[in-house]
C-alpha cells in the first residue's frame, strides 16, 4: 500500500487526491482514492510513501533502440540517414549478443531510475533483450527489427516469428511482443505484406519508423507515386494494430488515413530535434483523436532515456512550432507519456493509469525539492520542473524495483562496467575526447 501521498491517477486533468492512497494486492491496483476510504479492515504488509511524495502511473516510453545507450555520444550532430548509414549501422555490424545484453540493462536501469516502467523496443539479439527485461523488472513490448532489403530478410522474419512464441505473455505478462518491420525505406512492400500476414497469424501488432524525414517521404513519393503513411495502407499493414514511430512529416489525408485506421503514433520530439528531422504534427493528430504515445528513441540520437524530459520537450516544441502557449499543455503531454503510450502499445487495459484493475506499476516523484518548491500545481510540476532524480521509489507488476532513488534488481556498478567494456570494444580506438 501506499499512503500519505498526492495521487495523480491520469484519468483526468483535475483528478488529484491530496492525502491519498493506492492500494495493491497480487500485482493489481485495488484501490485508489482518499486515504480515509480505504475498506475496513484492511491491512498491508508493507507500506510506502509519506508526506511530499507523488504517486503516478510509471512512464512508458513508446519506442526505443534499448541498447543504443552503448552509441551515446558515438556519433552527434548529423542528419537521420547519414547517421544511420556512415556512423551507426557499420558499429551496429559488429554487435555480438553480449553486446545487447549489456546496452539493454544499461537502459533498463536509466530508465527505472528515471520512472519510466515500461518501454517499446525495436532491436535485435531479442532473445539478449527479453533476457535483460526479465532480470531487470521492467515491462516491454519487444519487436525484431526487420530490414527488408538486407540479406538477412527472410531469416529476420523466421526469427521473429520464434521469438514472438517464446516470448509474447513471458515474465508474468510484462513482455509482449509485436513484429518490426524498420520503415518504408527499407522494407518494400511485397516484404511488408509478408509482415503483415505473420502478425495477423501470431495475433500480435506491428512497430514500425514512419515519415521521419522530408527525404523518406519525398523518396517514397518518386518510387511509389504515394506518401509513406498511404503505401502502408496499401500492404494492409494499417488494418492491424500499429505503433508507428515519428510520423513527422504527414499530410492532412496521411492524419485521416492513420485516424480511420486507429494506427498509433510514437512521438519523439528530442531524437527529431537532434537530427533535425522535423516537428511532428502532434496538436492535430491529437485533435483528430489518433492516440500518441511518447519515445525517447534510442540514446544515441537524443542522448538520453528521459521521460520526465521528454514530456517538457514535447509541450514546448508544439508551443513553439504553433507560436502559441496553449499548445499541448501540461496534462496532454502527461497523458502522451502514460495512457497514450500504454494504448499505443496495446496495454491501455491493463497499465496507463492508476486505476482498480490495473497492474500496478506506479512511481513516487518526491515533492521536497527546491526546483519544485512551491508546488501550486503537481501535473505542471511533473511535466516542466520534475527531473529523472526525483524518482524516489518504482513499482512495476506490484514489485518494487526502485526505492530511495536506488535500484534493486540490479548491480549499478557491474551494469556499467560491463557497458563500458563492450563500448570499448566495439569502437576499438577511442577518439579523442572519448573517456572509454
Ligand atoms: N540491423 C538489424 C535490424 C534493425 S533493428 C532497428 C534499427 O533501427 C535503427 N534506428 C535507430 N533510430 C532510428 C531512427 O530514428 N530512424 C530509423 N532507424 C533508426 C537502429 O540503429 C537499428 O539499426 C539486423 O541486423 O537485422
Ligand atoms: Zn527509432
Amino acid at each position: 500500500m501506499i499512503r500519505g501521498v498526492t495521487v495523480v491517477p491520469v484519468t483526468g486533468p483535475e483528478a488529484v487526491i491530496r492525502d491519498g492512497a493506492v492500494a495493491v494486492a497480487d500485482g493489481e491496483i485495488v484501490y485508489v482514492g482518499p486515504a480515509d476510504g480505504l475498506p475496513d479492515g484492511f491491512t498491508a504488509d508493507r507500506v510506502l510513501g509519506g508526506p511530499g511524495m507523488v504517486a503516478l502511473p510509471g512512464l512508458v516510453n513508446a519506442h526505443t533502440h534499448a541498447a543504443m545507450t552503448l552509441f551515446r555520444s558515438y556519433a552527434d550532430d548529423l542528419p537521420l540517414m547519414k547517421w544511420l548509414e556512415e556512423a551507426i549501422w557499420p558499429l551496429e555490424q559488429k554487435l555480438i549478443a553480449e553486446d545487447v545484453y549489456w546496452g539493454t540493462l544499461l537502459a533498463c536501469a536509466e530508465m527505472l531510475l528515471g520512472g519510466t516502467t515500461t518501454f517499446a523496443d525495436m532491436y535485435f539479439f531479442m532473445d539478449r533483450v527479453a533476457a535483460a527485461v526479465e532480470k531487470s523488472g521492467i515491462r516491454a513490448s519487444l519487436s525484431r527489427g526487420l530490414i527488408g532489403i538486407a540479406p538477412n530478410a527472410e531469416k529476420a522474419l523466421k526469427e521473429s516469428r520464434a521469438f514472438v512464441r517464446e516470448w509474447h505473455g513471458r515474465a508474468n505478462g510484462r513482455i509482449t511482443c509485436m513484429l518490426g518491420p524498420h520503415a518504408p525505406y527499407t522494407c518494400p512492400p511485397d516484404y511488408l505484406r509478408k509482415v503483415v500476414a505473420m502478425a495477423a497469424e501470431l495475433g500480435v501488432g506491428i512497430h514500425i519508423h514512419v515519415a521521419e524525414t522530408r527525404q523518406e517521404v519525398e523518396g517514397i513519393k518518386k518510387q511509389y507515386g504515394c506518401s509513406p503513411v498511404a503505401l502502408l495502407a496499401e500492404t494492409g499493414l494499417l488494418d492491424l494494430p500499429v505503433l508507428a514511430a515519428h510520423c513527422v512529416h504527414l499530410s492532412p489525408e496521411d492524419i485521416a488515413i492513420l485516424a480511420a485506421k486507429g494506427a498509433a503514433v510514437a512521438h519523439n520530439p528530442e531524437s527529431n530535434m537532434k537530427l533535425a528531422s522535423g516537428i511532428a504534427p502532434v496538436t492535430e493528430l491529437l485533435t483528430a483523436g489518433v492516440t500518441v504515445g511518447l519515445g525517447t528513441d534510442g540514446a544515441a540520437s537524443n542522448n538520453n532515456l528521459d521521460m520526465l524530459e521528454e514530456m517538457r520537450s514535447a509541450a514546448l516544441l508544439q508551443k513553439v512550432a504553433r507560436e502559441d502557449p496553449e499548445a499541448l499543455p501540461a496534462y496532454a503531454a502527461l497523458e502522451m507519456a502514460t495512457i497514450g503510450g500504454a494504448r499505443a502499445l496495446g496495454l491501455g487495459d491493463k497499465i496507463g493509469t492508476l486505476q482498480p484493475g490495473k497492474r500496478a506499476d506506479i512511481i513516487l516523484l518526491n515533492l521536497r525539492r527546491p526546483h519544485l518548491y512551491p508546488p501550486h500545481d503537481v501535473v505542471a510540476h511533473i511535466v516542466y520542473a520534475a527531473q529523472a532524480g526525483d524518482v524516489d521509489t518504482v513499482i512495476v507488476d506490484g514489485n518494487v524495483v526502485v526505492e530511495g532513488g536506488r535500484l534493486l534488481t540490479l548491480d549499478l556498478d557491474t551494469v556499467l562496467d560491463n557497458a563500458r567494456h563492450c563500448a570499448l570494444r566495439l569502437v576499438g580506438k577511442p577518439k579523442a575526447r572519448s573517456l572509454l
